[in-house]
């Protein structure tokens, strides 16, 4: 099987590992954690291809963050919203909800602060993350924001992966395959 892939998000390319995540699938493992370098020029050309009115952005714990950061600050909304993945004893009558994701094998949550859901009722949000693959992780962000009021009028990312490239309801900068493995 391959055992890298090369990615070009516009001006910029990495090569990423190819990792199998099941018997017979594999994904090219895009860990925007660190790279700064790619976090600022990818928000970047997101910002340019936003063009909707929003009051928050909202990302998932914890790859989205650096992005939603980056896209908080471009677009002159110095406030955003971080989905968290447990509940923290900070805060304040969290909600939660459970979620799947095609990178984890256990079932993970999702988690509001309250006082976060209070703030976005009624609001225009747009979810941010690294990679839109099988949806999972997306649409529980969706649930649980439409849970507490808010209203989610776009959903970004850098990839979107495997049957994600075929969306029409998510703005992103490129496409990942998911591999078949071939079991010997
Ligand atoms: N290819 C990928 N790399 C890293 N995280 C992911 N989450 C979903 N797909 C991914």
């Amino acid at each position: 099987m391959q055992k890298q892939y090369e990615l070009t998000i516009g001006k910029l390319k990495r090569t990423l590992p190819i990792i199998p995540i099941t018997d017979t699938a594999a994904i090219a493992s895009f860990v925007l954690l660190g790279d700064a370098e790619l976090t600022r020029y990818a928000a970047k050309e997101l910002a340019k291809r936003i063009n909707i009115p929003f009051d928050y952005l909202v990302t998932l714990e914890s790859k989205g963050i650096p992005l939603a950061q980056e896209l908080s600050l471009i677009t002159h909304h110095p406030r955003y919203f971080v989905l968290r993945k447990s509940v923290k004893a900070y805060m304040r009558n969290p909600i939660a909800i459970g979620m799947r994701s095609i990178t984890t094998d256990y079932h993970q949550k999702l988690v509001l602060d309250g006082c976060d859901a209070e703030e976005l009722r009624g609001k225009r949000v747009i979810i941010v993350d690294d990679v839109i693959s099988t949806g999972g992780s997306l649409a529980s962000a969706e649930h649980l924001l439409t849970k507490v009021g808010a209203n989610v009028v776009q959903r970004c990312s850098i990839l979107a992966e495997g049957p994600a490239a075929n969306r029409d309801d998510c703005v992103f900068l490129n496409t990942l395959p998911i591999f078949a493995v071939k079991n010997a």
